[in-house]
């Protein structure tokens, strides 16, 4: 899939979005080294801290499925479900992004519509990250 029907991929999954206390909807498309796609969606609850982030929401459907390496994740938002301006992901989603990709190739990219989106590297959005490698020799 190119850019542009990812993206268009994105906007669709804005319908599961559950996000009745914020209103604001996220839908996330994130792929796989192997080609392989998983959707995201924020999921909210009436305790409000268990609500989960549309690009974690995708990061823990493909890696309880097997799969570590990613691409590129799309990421799309709008109060409403009405997408007016690119939204970057939230400090807890950059650090999970960290545990599972290169901060130098893993591609962001922050859609507005299917034209316009600006495409970020991991390190560019989390510099001086603190990941797996901080830890654990390779
Ligand atoms: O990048 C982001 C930013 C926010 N949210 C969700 C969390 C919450 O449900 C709502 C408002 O913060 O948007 C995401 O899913 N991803
Ligand atoms: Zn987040």
């Amino acid at each position: 899939m190119d850019n542009k029907e990812l993206i268009r991929k994105a906007i669709d999954g804005l319908k599961y979005s559950y996000a009745p206390y914020s209103n604001f909807n996220v839908s996330a498309v994130l792929v796989a080294k192997d080609g392989s796609i998983y959707t995201g969606c924020n999921i909210e609850n009436a305790a409000y801290t268990p609500s989960n982030c549309a690009e974690r929401t995708a990061f823990f459907k493909a890696v309880s499925e097997g799969v570590k390496e990613f691409e590129t994740i799309i990421i799309v938002a709008g109060k409403g479900g009405k997408v007016e301006n690119i939204t970057a992901p939230c400090g807890v989603c950059r650090q999970v992004m960290m545990e599972f990709c290169d901060p130098k190739t893993f591609k962001i990219i922050l859609a507005k519509s299917e034209e316009e989106y600006k495409e970020f590297t991991l390190e560019e959005l989390l510099p001086l990250g603190f990941g797996p490698g901080d830890l654990i020799e390779n």
